[in-house]
Order: structure tokens, then sequence, then C-alpha cells
């Protein structure tokens, strides 16, 4: 699976968005390093705080299986431009994985980040100890 793929899966899960609040419909695919995907989408509630992000749907789903370690996460939106993870969702990743690619996608043209470029100086698990 390359990272053109991978964001071609994020498309796929974009297109069961439910977000008849925003309008504004994403998805994302997250790669495990031993090959799988798991795909998520944002998930809108009408209490609007119990909205779900795709990245964050994508990542329960695999934490959920047992999958714990991860090589990209793509995300795609049915904006105009890029979309980059929220502060809720970049907590959420640096939670499970530090050296995680971030492919934020448009089409066929791609940015890969770390996380720690998008959430420096953050807060984890090191911090509790
Ligand atoms: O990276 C992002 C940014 C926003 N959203 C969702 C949350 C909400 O449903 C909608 C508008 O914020 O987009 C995501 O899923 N991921
Ligand atoms: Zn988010």
């Amino acid at each position: 699976m390359n990272y053109k793929q991978l964001v071609e899966k994020a498309y796929e899960a974009m297109d069961f968005s439910y977000s008849p609040y925003s309008n504004f419909k994403v998805g994302a695919a997250l790669l495990t390093k031993s090959g799988k995907v798991y795909t998520g989408c944002n998930v809108e509630i009408a209490s609007f705080g119990a909205t779900n992000c795709a990245e964050r749907t994508a990542i329960f789903k695999a934490i959920s299986e047992g999958e714990h370690d991860y090589k990209a996460i793509a995300v795609v939106s049915s904006s105009r431009d890029f979309t980059y993870p929220c502060g809720i969702c970049r907590q959420v990743i640096v939670e499970f994985s530090k050296d995680i690619d971030i492919i934020v996608a448009k089409d066929y043209d791609y940015e890969v980040y770390k996380i720690e470029e998008l959430l420096p100086k953050s807060f984890t698990q090191i911090d509790l100890k």
C-alpha cells in the first residue's frame, strides 16, 4: 500500500461522512505497520460536542481491534484546500504514535508531516511519570 493508494482509501471513507450540520466531509485512512488499513469518516451529532472526526474514527477502530503500531494516516476532505487534523486529533495521534507520517491530501497532491511539527512540545504519557 503506497501513500497514493492510502489517499484513495481516505476518499472512499469520505463518501460515508455523516455531516448533515456542517456539510464538511472528511475521510481518513490509517495504515498499520502490519499492512492493514483502517478507514474513518467524520460523524456529526445534533449535540455538536459529541461529533467525532474522521481521524479519530479510524484510530479508534484500529485500537479496538488491537492494532497499536502505525505507519501513516491520510486525511482528505470536501474542502477546496488541504484539511489538517484538529487539535483533539493531534493529541490522539501523539498518544499512539510519535513517528507516524501524517499525509494531508487534496486530489493527487499531498504533504507529509510528523506529529512533532503539528503538535510541538506535546503533553504525553512521559509527563505523567
Ligand atoms: O481534521 C478534521 C477537521 C474537521 N473534521 C470534521 C469535524 C466536523 O464534523 C467537521 C467540521 O469541523 O469536520 C474532521 O473530521 N477532521
Ligand atoms: Zn479532529
